[in-house]
């Protein structure tokens, strides 16, 4: 089990927002009220808001733009023209799509439209955010940030999606080689068929989930309405104050970062993160 060697101790802070002058009296002539933006109400109501600053080392983790939809650089978003029904029977009680359900079976989720089991339906988690709220970012030992369960998580939850701006691949290597040329820190992961989620800038917490040779999460693709939803998925249940980690190999796109070397402490680690290089590093 990897257990985060936690070094940080995080107090609420007293929260206040405060709004430019121009953006009030817009505001004010509209006779509108002021609405803080989707992604910062989220993280406000899960408590994650308080969690980024670390006041025992004064830190924060490096910045990124929160955003809650992949986005799609070069090319437009593909909607389906046909979503696939289940045949799943409504529910006389409980919750519908469960273990059974074709759909769940094929990593596709039901669309609230044709789904026989409507609002009952369970296999919409990625479409109703049913994500992990109790996450935290946190300065690791050796593998920079990380993120720590701050609850227990079930094996086989979807904690989180893992999200980025959708670029081809000869992009991503373009960009290697020019803006994050020297960065240190790799944050890609296979999108499909040629295509990258480039987290560098734009994602979900989910980019900071390190790698783990004996990882307590996987990687999931999931259909949604033409396009991926990757998920991060516990294998295992995770304790409390638990690291999330997953196998980078696997879902790795295959950059520079492979063969860094690997910190994550488990007793079966490979030393180095991805696939095996091909030739020494300097
Ligand atoms: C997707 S980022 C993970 C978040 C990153 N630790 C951070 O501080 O932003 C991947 C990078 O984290 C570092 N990393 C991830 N897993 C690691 C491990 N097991 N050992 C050492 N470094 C690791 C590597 O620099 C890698 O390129």
């Amino acid at each position: 089990m990897h257990s985060g060697g936690v070094n940080s101790i995080v107090e609420p802070v007293p929260f206040t927002f405060s709004l430019p002058l121009h953006q009030g009296s817009i505001l004010l002539n509209l006779e509108r009220d002021f609405e803080l933006p989707l992604d910062i109400i989220e993280e406000y109501e899960s408590g994650r808001l308080f969690g980024w600053t670390d006041y025992s080392t004064s830190k924060k983790p490096p910045r990124y733009i929160r955003i809650l939809h992949n986005a799609y650089v070069e090319r437009k978003v593909r909607k389906e023209e046909h979503n696939a029904a289940c045949h799943c029977l409504p529910p006389a009680n409980g919750v519908g799509c469960g273990d059974d359900c074709l759909n769940r079976m094929m990593f596709i989720e039901c669309d609230p439209s044709t789904c026989p089991c409507g609002e009952l339906c369970s296999n919409q988690r990625f479409r109703k955010r049913q994500f992990v709220k109790g996450l935290k970012v946190y300065l690791t030992e050796g593998r920079g940030w990380g993120i720590m369960a701050k609850e227990f998580i079930q094996q086989g939850t979807l904690i989180t999606e893992y999200r980025g701006e959708i670029i081809s691949d000869k992009t991503c290597q373009e960009r290697i080689r020019t803006v994050y040329k020297h960065q240190k820190n790799f944050y890609f992961l296979d999108y499909h068929k040629g295509e990258v989620i480039d987290a560098c800038s734009k994602g979900s917490e989910a980019r900071f989930i390190n790698h783990g040779c004996d990882p307590n999460c996987h990687i999931e693709k999931w259909s949604r309405g033409g396009e991926f939803h990757l998920g991060v998925f516990a294998s295992k249940d995770i304790l409390v104050d638990t690291e999330l980690f997953y196998d980078y190999n696997f879902s790795l796109f295959d950059t520079e970062a492979i063969g860094q070397e690997c910190r994550c402490g488990s007793s079966n680690c490979r030393g180095f993160l991805g696939k095996r290089p091909s030739h020494p590093r300097k």
